[in-house]
């Protein structure tokens, strides 16, 4: 059974930060916003989990294998090199949905996106060490298959992301009402979803809906592990796999 341990990040009074005393550069708000997903991203990968950026103002991690400790570190760099603070909302849960809407009712009780008194949240519980076992995280990596013949050297390049985009809001939305997952765009034309514990069944059924409503054929190789990076690492060999085949699912323990 997995315990995911997911973290919401967001931003504390970004959206008038953004525009006082007057507008930002639209520019700059990218660079900064990009930036502190790099920074968050190499701080928690470094600790084996894993950090989706989503809208860029809210962030959303895998953090089995990060403490309390991990977290208020994070917090004070952040504090000590950004114009912005951040807010941090833990929590576990059989399912990864579970876990991230505890987090994010962490920090909405502790008060409004935009209050300018709500600042440097941290709060919550991770998995504690008695408890971790080898399958807490399942993480199942989805791509296109052969994106590059079907659409980079055949469209342009806008209309080659439209498509990879739809395949994207398709596997999203059913991967989150019909098995519980969070799934993210994480570049080129690959998704990652963070799940519960899924057979077999359950991702032949999500290929087939993306297939049939949009257009898209998806293929996934899917892991288990300690941490979003054990895990993550075991999917993405059983994608190869599947390339190495011609199957459209892999799954890494079976
Ligand atoms: N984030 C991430 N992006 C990847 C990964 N592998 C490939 N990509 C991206 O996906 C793009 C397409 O690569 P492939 O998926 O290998 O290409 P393809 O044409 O779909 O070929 P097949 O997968 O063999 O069908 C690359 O240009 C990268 O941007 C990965 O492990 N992680």
């Amino acid at each position: 059974m997995t315990n995911t341990q997911v973290t919401l990040l967001q931003i504390d009074n970004y959206g008038p930060w953004t525009v006082t005393p007057e507008p930002r550069r639209e520019a700059d708000l990218q660079t900064l916003q990009s930036r502190l997903y790099a920074d968050v991203s190499q701080f928690v990968g470094a600790r084996d989990g894993y950090v989706f950026f989503t809208r860029f103002d809210n962030m959303v991690g895998v953090t089995n294998g990060l403490d309390i400790d991990d977290h208020r570190l994070l917090q004070e760099s952040i504090n000590n090199r950004y114009p912005v603070t951040v807010s941090l909302g833990i929590a576990t849960g059989q399912t990864p949905i579970q876990a991230l809407s505890d987090a994010t009712a962490l920090i909405q009780d502790a008060g409004s996106a935009q209050d300018a008194d709500r600042r440097n949240v941290l709060d919550g519980r991770i998995v504690d060490d008695a408890h971790r076992t080898e399958s807490d995280v399942q993480i199942a990596h989805f791509d296109v298959v052969d994106a590059t013949g079907e659409y980079t050297d055949e469209l342009n390049a806008f209309d080659s992301f439209i498509e990879i985009e739809q395949g994207y809001a398709e596997l999203m939305r059913y991967m989150r009402s019909a098995h519980d997952s969070l799934s993210f765009f994480v570049g080129g034309d690959n998704i990652i979803a963070v799940c519960p514990t899924l057979d077999r069944a359950a991702y032949e059924d999500a290929i087939d809906h993306v297939e049939s409503a949009v257009g898209v054929e998806l293929r996934v190789g899917v892991g288990r592990g300690n941490t979003a990076h054990v895990a993550g690492m075991d999917a993405k060999h059983a994608l190869e796999h599947c390339r190495a085949t011609g199957s459209i699912l892999d799954l890494a323990w079976e």
